[in-house]
């Protein structure tokens, strides 16, 4: 370069970089020439700013004089035109600038967002052509996905530099292949057969497997994987001694003989007071720990009741297909000892049609859940006549799931199932609920049944050992970032290494152990770095630990359930599909990646540890996120804080409209009886109804008027109304060398993990996608050994269609003072390309092309417009607005998880697209990531909540 030229770095907001070459007395406008004449941000908007440390550059000032430090670059703040209407305080255009006296307050704040854009914009990976950063704008892998925690990119690779170096244990594949992302298809092993990518132990791992109890293994963390400071916090719960009461006295004697065949002798105190007042005819709700024996208190009532009356009928309702399974278990053990034979049976969709029949005409204790409920039991409930007039208990187990739009599709469903009982078949069953982890049970439970009266019995009187519950904070370590220019930043080490290696400290040591990760692709890295750690220090434990998550095939699912119970299996990376009470045996560790998303979930998986009174330990590794950080540095917030109130709203007048066509379906709807269980809006809602032509009012008889007929397009409404937005289409996995399916994929997540050329993971091996056929959504894959991961790019367009003020008009006087908005909106991804990634060194290895049709559903979104004040009060102060607005966004997206039952990852917000020519509205914007929107947007908590919170 000749000496009077300089070379300069300038970046937008969106990673695009560049390098201009200019003469040293050239000036910034030249610059600004320059840039508009080859640098496509600039081109795209023409109005620019460029700042350098936070100032913005005058036109004139030279080239030359500008002093840029090591690995220091020039940003370009695209900024639009002022308007008709010139704000006094609006940020200047174009004006040839005199830099204006900052004020100290404004100078600290103008260095601190400089700080966040440079940390920012440094995060994102250098690539071998500016052409690639940018589409790094489009990717997931950024912090506009809202979810930093999905993937190993960004939770960083296992063999980053910094957990190498930490434990002198991770050194390069030592099998001297090269970077190019090769396929061994040869070899059919998977990766850890090999040496591979991951970590290779030195003589600090620990390789011993000596048995430890959960107190020993708190020390052994403490002098060894956790001696870097990495134990922030260790919450000791006392141990509780059990309470207990003599059987009751007129329990009959076929019933102590049940339970003594199941190794019963006496009650706990909370088992005595919920049996006798179910049996009094008293709706109860047992609110108590997890494993406190809850089943017992409806299972001893509902037996003792059918094996004295041959004609009584009872019903449970669990939320999902497992807990069925596992209670049928239970009882079938119980009534084993009872003379007359009572059917227990399964009426659930894994139901064979052959065998409904016989179920529908011989059961009397029907186990079954909300979605069959709604579009079978109830649609057809003259089938089931006999169960529903002798119908003596209704039991809801897991009642803290029916929360959310679930609960309030679930409360609609229970009051067309009360509805029908007393209305047509006379009847009046007797409520029993169960919860562990509810804030306010027996409201809640009211609201869910819409009942007058409930006991409420939440005086535990089951035993439980002690828990240790640790909060582990990785470390943090000086990493340079942004290639050999880059400067040094201070990152933690990546929590997903972290629990991989307390993961194995716990099979290695004898401990059972579920390690708790929010996504599936999180459990399938857990599991592949944990077995790549086992192979060095013990290499028989490899097989004894797997993946389980809901994506796998039942019959998949079954096995690790039983395996885990056998105890063949010492560990599983799970996802909160093992969070509900599926008895998986004894459990002694749970590991948490990140927090769940309520302290109530976060109680739940703990409380699968130390079941049956032994002690027990749970440890909870933070992410570099905002909420993880919170709870590793306010410990006493994250443990003082109480669970969660479970909220339903029987009133969402869109959901309970569904549920009155549903229930007119069932059975012609009176005003004058059942006002009574749809309440006061049934007559205006009954009208709309009408009016959009599906009901009608008959009014040929004396009472007709008040009678409403279901007379919609659909043959039975609730086959078209989906209580959890379930998604039905899906793609399937298949094993090429035996074809076998190895996992169904929603169709809104499929293409983010399989496409031609995508490496894709199950139980920790990989597989190469070789064909994807969109037709029939199958995805044909076979198991390679390669060192590289992929990872698409992609971008997500939140279009907004019209709609209501976000407040209720409960909430009247708040109405004028916000403008947020609850609406439908229109989510659409593009998938652009993927890159090939090397598993040891997180760097780029290619970029392939991707051919896949762009995937749009439909969802809601709770959004509000920044006030112009706001603006201008940014412009004031010389700071960046968008990205202002942006951090916002995700800052509003990490902490809602604190205030109400959702995950960071059920929501996205929305991150403007430099390639999108019309005009993006200035606004903060949340959208449910669930197609068709499980309804978290207008949640009256959620709306609420954004409101308070912004
Ligand atoms: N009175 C009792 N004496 C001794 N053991 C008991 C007693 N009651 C229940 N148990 C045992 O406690 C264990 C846990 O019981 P159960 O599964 O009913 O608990 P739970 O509260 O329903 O659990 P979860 O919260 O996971 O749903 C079972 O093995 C059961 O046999």
């Amino acid at each position: 370069m000749a000496q009077e030229e300089r070379e300069l770095q300038v970046r937008a907001l969106d990673g695009r970089s560049t390098a201009v070459t200019l003469a040293a007395a050239a000036s910034v406008r030249d610059l600004k020439a320059a840039l508009r004449g080859s640098f496509p941000p600039a081109q795209i908007s023409n109005s620019f700013h460029l700042l350098l440390k936070g100032a913005k550059l005058r036109l004139e000032a030279e080239i030359g004089n500008l002093v840029t430090g090591n690995g220091e670059f020039i940003v370009l703040v695209p900024f639009s035109r002022k308007s008709a209407q010139p704000s006094p305080v609006a940020m200047p255009a174009e004006e040839p600038s005199v830099n204006p006296p900052i004020s100290q307050e404004v100078a600290t704040g103008a260095n601190s967002a400089w700080q966040d854009i440079m940390d920012d914009l440094s995060s994102i990976p250098n690539s071998p052509n500016a052409d690639d950063a940018s589409k790094d704008l489009y990717s997931s892998s950024i912090p506009c996905s809202g979810s930093y925690a999905e993937d190993g990119s960004t939770g960083k690779s296992p063999s980053t530099g910094c957990s190498r170096k930490r434990r002198k244990l991770c050194k390069e594949n030592g099998n001297g292949s090269s970077d190019t992302p090769g396929v061994d298809g040869a070899s059919k092993q998977p990766s850890m057969n090999k040496k591979s990518s991951f970590v290779r132990s030195a003589a600090s791992s620990c390789h011993d497997k000596h048995p430890l109890g959960p107190a020993e293994m708190v020390e052994h963390l403490k002098k060894g994987l956790g001696k870097e400071g990495q134990i922030v916090h260790i919450e000791e719960i006392p141990c509780r001694r059990a309470s207990y009461s003599e059987l009751p006295r007129d329990l009959s004697e076929v019933m102590r003989k049940a339970l003594e065949s199941i190794g019963i002798s006496r009650l706990y105190s909370h088992q005595s007071e919920a049996i006798q007042s179910s049996i009094s005819g008293k709706h109860v709700a047992v609110a108590t720990s997890t494993s406190s024996g809850k089943s017992l208190c409806y299972n001893i009532p509902v037996l003792e009741s059918l094996s004295q009356d041959l004609m009584a009928c009872a019903l449970y309702i669990f939320p999902t297909k497992a807990l069925a399974q596992d209670q049928l278990r239970t009882i079938v053990e119980m009534k084993k000892a009872f003379h007359t034979d009572i059917n227990v049976s399964i009426y659930d969709g894994d139901t064979p049609r052959e065998d409904r029949l016989w179920i529908r005409d011989n059961a009397r204790l029907l186990i079954t859940n909300p979605d069959m409920l709604h579009v079978s039991l109830l649609p057809c409930h003259s089938q089931f006549q006999r169960i529903l007039s002798n119908l003596r208990y209704i039991v809801i187990d897991e009642a803290h799931s029916y929360k959310g739009v679930f609960g309030c599709h679930t409360a609609l469903i229970l009051r067309r199932l009360k509805r029908i009982c007393s209305n047509i078949y006379g009847c009046h069953p007797t409520f029993t609920f169960c919860t562990a982890t509810s804030a306010n049970p027996r409201e809640h439970v009211m609201e869910l049944a819409k009942l007058d009266n409930v006991k409420l019995i939440q005086n535990d009187g089951s035993p439980c050992g002690s828990k240790y519950f640790l909060l582990w904070n990785p470390p943090l370590h000086m990493k340079k970032e942004g290639g050999s220019q880059g400067s040094l930043v201070t990152r933690r080490s990546s929590p997903i290494v972290e629990v991989s290696y307390l993961f194995s400290e716990m099979v290695q040591h004898g401990l059972r152990c579920i390690a708790f990760c929010k996504t599936r692709k999180l459990c399938e890295l857990v599991l592949s770095y944990t077995r790549e750690i086992l192979e060095e220090t013990g290499k028989e434990l490899v097989d004894s630990i797997c993946v389980y998550r809901a994506g796998y095939i039942a019959e998949d699912r079954r096995k690790i359930e039983a395996d885990l119970f056998e105890g063949k299996l010492l560990g599983v990376a799970a996802t909160n599909a093992l969070e509900l009470g599926i008895d998986v045996g004894h459990i002694d560790a749970t590991l948490h990646l990140g927090f769940p998303g309520s302290v109530a979930s976060l109680w739940q998986q703990a409380g699968r540890s130390g079941r049956r009174a032994k002690q027990s330990l749970a440890i909870y590794v933070a992410f570099e996120g905002p909420l993880d950080q919170y709870s590793m540095k306010s410990p006493d917030k994250l443990f003082g804080k109480p669970i969660e109130h479970c909220q339903v709203d029987s009133h969402n007048p869109k959901v309970l409209g569904q549920h009155i066509a549903c229930a007119a379906y069932e059975h012609p709807i009176c005003l004058q009886y059942d006002e009574n269980h749809f309440g006061s809006t049934l007559d205006s809602i009954m009208t709309t109804l009408k009016d959009k032509g599906f009901l009608v009012n008959n009014r040929s008889g004396p009472f007709s008027s008040t009678m409403w007929n279901y007379i919609g397009p659909e043959k039975n409404p609730s086959q078209i109304i989906s209580i959890r937005a379930i998604e039905h289409d899906k793609y399937k996995v298949i094993d090429k060398l035996n074809n076998r399916l190895l996992e169904e994929i929603e169709e809104s997540k499929a293409f983010f993990q399989v496409y031609e050329g995508a490496i894709y993971m199950h139980q920790g091996v990989n597989y190469l996608v070789e064909e994807f056929d969109l037709s029939s959504r199958t995805a044909f894959c076979r198991k390679v050994d390669v060192k590289y991961y992929t990872k698409t790019r992609d971008y997500t367009d939140i279009n907004v269609l019209g709609g209501d003020f976000a407040y209720l008009p409960a909430c009247k006087t708040n109405h004028l003072k916000t403008t947020a908005q609850a609406n439908s909106c229109k989510v659409s991804t593009k998938w652009f390309d993927f890159h090939r990634i090397c598993k040891s060194s997180s760097k780029i290895l290619d970029t392939v092309e991707l051919r896949l049709p762009p995937y749009s559903y439909d969802s809601e979104a709770v959004w509000i417009r920044i006030p112009r004040s706001v603006k201008i009060a940014v412009a004031e102060r010389k700071l960046e607005f968008r990205g202002g607005s942006h951090a916002a966004s995700h800052a509003l997206l990490n902490i809602l998880p604190l205030h109400m039952m959702c995950s960071a990852s059920d929501l996205g917000t929305e991150c403007v697209n430099p390639h999108e020519t019309r005009g993006m509205p200035e606004r903060i914007l949340l959208y449910d990531k669930h197609p068709g929107g499980i309804g978290l947007a207008t949640l009256k908590s959620f709306l609420g909540n954004f409101c308070l919170l912004l």
